[in-house]
């Protein structure tokens, strides 16, 4: 049997949905209580695939958890081993945030070596060469990284800037010896969250929020948690959002940080919608005419590259020619010929890809490659005439809590089916 996603023409949303915690801030937050000796408690950690398979990553080192209501208690202290083993870190790139924690806490370490994925090669060079600047001598061997070393405080200049790179290199300076300065960091949210929780727990931290973080280790002495909150996860608001847009409805999104949305707020806005801010509470109002846009993806606080498929899919109903420039990950472009083939005129030409619009969308049956391009194509199936069945629906439980039920609460129609293989 395989499951898929069955999506019924819903062409006006209406409503409010509350928005999870950001699945890219609680990986690395996760990953960071490896450098803790005690029990740490993180609320509104979101229940999605990603954080289940790092939970499991870190309880096969020996760690202990108990995960109820987004509420996580893990107990770190008795990690015993200091593998992460290929069968796990195979099903999540993002398993290489242990890398940092464990090589601080424990001086040596073997990571899987995570490999490409769908949206490019994704190399971890810049992670390793860091890890090196800080005195730790690394192989790679039999598709491991073995890493060893006591690190020690220096500067390192990203040539790149790398989020997971950045977190990282800030876990393993916060237990190193001394001070490390990291210089063209990533100033993504999820990375101020990281250093802020940190500097809550006692790390000398530096420069948050800037891409010159100095961090002072505290020569190899464990943390001590206090207890916090995972911030709203900015890219399920943005997808909420661009649901709103593509059926043109009034729809709200709860729960979220408008200053972390800003620039997805922003293309929205040039697109004809009408964007109201109260508080913690964002609200889309449909256009007059849905107008043609042009985005390039880069680094916070520019346009994310994990909001750039569902765009393409607004882009498909705007009045227009608009063209998405992706600058990020050479192959992200894997939404395109399945938007397609729901009736969309896309063509790509290197990192550019010029949506025609606006078109006609007809359901069909689809495959959803990686996680944003799955929610470009649930967005699309929202508007296609009659009915969409997304394959490969796995991809999309990595990063969206309680999908269905939020676009049921919305007035969408669709639902979970099983098949037997063909
Ligand atoms: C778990 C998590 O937070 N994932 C996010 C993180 O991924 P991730 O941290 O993997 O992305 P990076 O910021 O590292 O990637 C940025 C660019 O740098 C390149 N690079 C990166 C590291 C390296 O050692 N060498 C190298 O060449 C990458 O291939 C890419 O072209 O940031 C991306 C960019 O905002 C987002 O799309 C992902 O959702
Ligand atoms: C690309 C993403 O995640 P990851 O970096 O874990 O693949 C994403 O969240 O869109």
């Amino acid at each position: 049997m395989y499951k898929y996603l069955h999506i019924y023409e819903s062409p006006k949303l209406s409503g409010s949905v509350k928005i999870s915690g950001a699945k890219n801030a609680a990986l690395p937050l996760i990953a960071s209580t490896i450098i803790s000796n005690s029990t740490s408690k993180i609320k509104n950690v979101p229940n999605v695939a990603d954080v289940k398979t790092l939970l499991k990553l870190l309880n096969n080192l020996g760690a202990e958890y108990s995960f109820n209501n987004n509420e996580l208690e893990i107990n770190t202290k008795k990690i015993n081993k200091t593998t992460a083993i290929y069968e796990i870190v195979k099903t999540m790139r993002a398993s290489i945030l242990v890398l940092g924690p464990l090589l601080a806490r424990f001086g040596e370490c073997r990571v899987s070596l995570p490999g490409g994925c769908a949206i490019g090669a994704r190399p971890v060079d810049l992670h390793l060469k860091a890890l090196e600047l800080m005195g730790a001598d690394i192989k790679i061997e039999g598709g491991y990284i073995h890493a060893s070393g006591k690190l020690k405080g220096t500067e390192i200049i990203f040539d790149k800037v790398t989020v997971t790179g950045t977190e990282n290199i800030i876990m393993a300076a916060s237990l190193a010896k001394g001070k490390t300065t990291i210089i063209n960091a990533a100033k993504e949210p999820e990375v101020v969250q990281l250093c802020e929780v940190l500097k809550n727990s006692g790390v000398d931290i530096k420069g948050i929020g800037s891409d010159e973080i100095e961090i002072y280790g505290t020569n190899y002495e464990l943390i001590n948690f206090k207890e916090f909150e995972i911030i709203p996860d900015r890219i399920e608001a943005g997808t909420y959002l661009a649901a709103g847009a593509i059926t043109n409805s009034k729809i709200t999104v709860e729960n979220v940080e408008p200053e972390h949305i800003s620039s997805i707020l922003l293309k929205l806005k040039t697109m004809g919608f009408g964007i109201e801010i109260n508080k913690n509470k964002v609200t889309i109002n449909p256009a007059n005419e849905i107008k043609p846009v042009n985005i390039s993806t880069t680094e916070y606080p520019g346009f994310p590259t994990d909001m750039q498929a569902q765009f393409m899919a607004i882009a498909t109903q705007s009045n227009g020619v608009s063209t998405i420039e992706e600058r990020l990950f050479e192959n992200r472009f894997m939404h395109v010929p399945e938007l397609n083939r729901l009736g969309a005129n896309i063509k790509i030409q290197g990192k550019i890809a010029t949506v025609y619009g606006p078109t006609k969308l007809i359901g069909a049956d689809v495959m959803a490659t990686d996680l944003r391009a799955s929610s470009a194509l649930v967005l699309a199936g929202l508007i296609a005439k009659g009915e969409t069945k997304v394959h490969r629906i796995y991809h999309l439980f990595r990063g969206y809590e309680n999908l269905i039920e939020k676009f049921t609460t919305l007035g969408a129609k669709m639902e979970l089916k099983e098949e037997p293989l063909p």
